[in-house]
Order: C-alpha cells, then structure tokens, then sequence
C-alpha cells in the first residue's frame, strides 16, 4: 500500500495546467494570467479633480479665510465626462465635479464646503495647498508600466484593474470544469421524503462546494443508482464537458460496488488502498480516449463515507485541482499546534483526525483539540471542526502540552 505522500505524488504527476484561452473579462474571475500585462494608457488619462468644488489659480486665493474670502466669477460647470474649452484666467474658476478634467490655468481645487457654492460668483473660504485634490495624469498606473505578472491569479481586485485599462478578453489558464457525481442505490435527493433503508444524498453537494472552493467551476450531477449501466452511461456522458470528474462511492469490496467495475471497462483507473484513515479506498485514472490528456479525461473514484469524501478531497483532489488552474503551491501547507489533551491512533496509517484550532492565549502556537469520533461517517464532527489533526503512520499516541501537524480546511487557500 503506498502513504499519502506516495500517492498525492503519483496523482499529481499525471496532471499538467490547463492550456492557456481567450477568454471575456467577466469569466476570467480564478483564472491564472498567461501573460504579463502592461498598461497601455495612463491612469488617470488625464489630470483629474478628486473633489466636488472649484478648479481655482493658486494667486486669486491666497490669504483665503472665511472671514476674507475671495470673491471670482465662475466661468464654466465641469461635469466628470465635460471637457472644458476655458482658460482659467486670473479672477476667475470653473465649477467642477470629481473625476473631471481639470481646465487649462487651474492650479488647486477647493472644496465645496469651503465656499458659499456660487454658480455665478463664489466665494472661496480658504487657502489651498497647490495642486491641492488634482489628481495628476498617470499617478495610477503609467503607460507601459508592468502592471500583472503571468501566473498571477485573478480576484476581484485584478479583474477591476483589467476593466480599467481597457481589457476586455484576455487569455488565462481557466478554472477547470469539475463534473462530481454520487452513486448509491439508497441516496435520495434532498426535498423527497426518505423511504425505509434510504438516506439523504450529501457527497455530490459537499464535493461540489469543495471543488468551488478549490477554484473549479464545478456541476454537481447528483446521483446514480448502483446499477452498471447506469454508472456507465452517466460518466461517459460526463467526459464531454469535464476537465475532471470525481465519483463518490462504490469502490470497495461491496457486492454492488459498481463504479470499480464500471471503470475497468472505460478507461485506465488504478484502485488501491491507501495508508490512510478515512479515506483508504482511493481510484485515480483517465477514462475516454479523447480528452486533453490524449489519455482521457481524469477522474478521481473517492469512497462513499462522508468523512472519507472529504478528506480525500482535501488530500488528493484540491491540490489537483490547483494543479489544473496552474496555481503552485498546490498543497495547503501543513502547520503546527499544541494538542490540548491525549489522543491515540491506530498504527500503520496516517490519521486525518478532525480538529478544532484556535489561535493560543499566549504567544505559543495554535492549540488543538479533536472533535468527535474516528468514524468516517461523523459528518456533524466534520461540519463543527475547522482543521484535520494528522498523525503519522508510525504515531501510536500524542500526549497533551505535544506538537501535533494540522491541516486546516475550507474556504480561505
Ligand atoms: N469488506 C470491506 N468493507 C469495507 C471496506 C473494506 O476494506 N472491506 N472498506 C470500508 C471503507 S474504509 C470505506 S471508506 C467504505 C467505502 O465504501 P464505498 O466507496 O464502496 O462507498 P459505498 O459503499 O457506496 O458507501 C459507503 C457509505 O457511505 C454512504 N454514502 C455513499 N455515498 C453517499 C452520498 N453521496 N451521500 C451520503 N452518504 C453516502 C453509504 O450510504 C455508506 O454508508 O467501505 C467500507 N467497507
Ligand atoms: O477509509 Mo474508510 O475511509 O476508513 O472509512
Ligand atoms: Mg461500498
């Protein structure tokens, strides 16, 4: 049986990033830059006021007070997106909104609540700095100036700054198109009533969640019956739009274990027991002979418990993901915290034990504390914790006041 690091290794060997496409703006929201940008323009295009007041020559204004205001003819209203055609010139101002050209021979603006608001004649009631609020032409971004790296990821902060340049299609590394599909003849979907022997379907909706998460574009399929042809047809149909399939369930030793079967017929996927808990039971390959890989589209077979699910997903399939968008590092890294009472674990297998961290009263490290039990059914336990306490394979037990590895989950990266 090959270790957790063995295995993450083998997988992630196999996946290389997405090719690079043209995309709109509006969907590279994830993606990764192909390219470096550079700005062609200057931001602000142009010399702009950043308040609502009065674009003024600094020698009409000095000494300005409110008891000594100065008195000067408004000449022209400048809204933002107006050009003014005046010349500023001595005794008078124009009138101007934020984010407005300033007119040629201004040398300040002053607020509106630092005058009476004039729309003839204003008086100015105080002193400006020069070049008070005029927001000078390329104070942003400069024209030519390197702006985004490639490989940089892009939020909401980058994708406002591509907008404001002008940009709008550019090409990236897109966000993989992850297809999660649930089997298991005694899931039914949330909404219907639960008959005898059946339960609630939650794998497809908490994988699909994760894969968001990890930075997929992901569609939850929902769930197969345990039923070959059935299995068959709907992952087959899913190879055309997925870039990576997960399957939940259905890979043990169970007589109606269909997906291993089922795979064996359609493409080249690996079953083998992993040195882990939850999770042993694992399945990584390619199915369809035509996907980008030339060997097929990827596909990750994870075991039905929830727990086991999850932590698979975690372990193996999140950093797969990152793998796929092109994103490095693509493990979560492994941190350190005070475990804050006893704890045993079975040998021969790295524990994935949920935990609770929090940061320590002291300067210390974090501190840690397991919640719940080891089943891999314990979906509350999973839902109430923020991180996994892992326990190596040859760990057997970890005292209170020791350092345990946490691997901590969810939505931040
Ligand atoms: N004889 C053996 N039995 C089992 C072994 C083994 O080595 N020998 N391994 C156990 C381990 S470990 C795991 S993990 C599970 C893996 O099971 P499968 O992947 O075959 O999954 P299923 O049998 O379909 O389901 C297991 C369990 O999870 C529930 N489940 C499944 N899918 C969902 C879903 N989408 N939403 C909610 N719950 C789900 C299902 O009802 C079962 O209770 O096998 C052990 N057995
Ligand atoms: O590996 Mo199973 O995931 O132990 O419950
Ligand atoms: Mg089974």
């Amino acid at each position: 049986m090959r270790s957790v690091e063995e295995y993450l290794v083998h997988v992630l060997g196999q996946l290389t990033p997405m090719p690079v496409l043209d995309v709109p703006l509006t969907e590279a929201h994830g993606c990764l830059l192909a390219n470096d940008v550079h700005a062609p323009l200057d931001l602000p295009p142009w010399d702009n006021s950043a308040m609502d007041g009065y674009a003024v020559r600094m020698a009409d204004v000095t000494g300005a007070s409110p008891e000594f205001p100065a008195e000067l003819d408004v000449i022209d209203d400048i809204a933002a997106g107006a050009v003014s055609s005046r010349v500023i010139k001595p005794g008078t101002c124009a009138r101007i909104m934020t984010g407005a050209p300033i007119p040629e021979g201004a040398e300040a603006i002053v607020p509106v609540e630092q005058t009476d608001r004039g729309t003839t004649r204003v008086a100015i009631r105080a002193e400006p700095g020069e070049g008070q609020f005029i927001r000078v032409r390329g104070s942003d971004v400069a024209v030519g100036q390197a702006l985004l790296a490639a490989g940089t990821e892009l939020g909401s902060a980058q994708i406002g700054l591509l907008a404001a340049i002008g940009v709008a299609r550019v090409e990236v590394h897109p966000r993989p198109r992850v297809v999660v599909i649930s089997t298991g003849s005694e899931l039914v979907e949330a909404g219907n009533a639960l008959g005898p022997g059946q339960i609630y379907e939650s794998n497809s909706y908490m994988l699909a969640a994760a894969a968001r998460e990890a930075g997929a574009v992901a569609y939850r399929v929902g769930m197969v019956h345990d039923d070959e042809d059935a299995v068959l047809a709907t992952i087959e149909e899913q190879t055309t739009r997925a870039d990576l399939i997960i399957t939940s369930g259905g890979v043990s030793a169970g007589a109606y274990d269909v997906v291993k079967g089922v795979l064996s017929q359609l493409g080249t996927v690996d079953f083998e027991g992993i040195k882990m808990n939850p999770g042993k039971p694992q399945g990584f390959g390619f199915i369809g002979g035509d996907g980008r890989f030339g060997t097929g589209t990827p596909i990750f077979t994870l075991p039905g418990n929830p727990v086991s699910s999850y932590v698979s997903f975690e372990v193996f399939v999140r950093p797969a993901i990152r793998r796929l968008r092109g994103l490095t590092p693509e493990r979560r890294p492994m941190t350190q915290a005070t475990l804050t009472v006893d704890l045993t674990s079975p040998a021969g297998k790295t524990q994935f034990m949920r935990g609770w961290v929090v940061p320590s009263g002291a300067y210390g490290l974090p501190e840690v504390r397991p919640v719940g039990g080891p089943g891999s059914h314990l979906l509350a336990g999973l839902a109430q914790s923020n991180c996994f306490i892992v326990v190596p394979e040859d760990v057997t037990e970890v005292k209170a006041g020791e350092q345990v590895n946490i691997l901590r989950f969810g939505a931040p990266a």
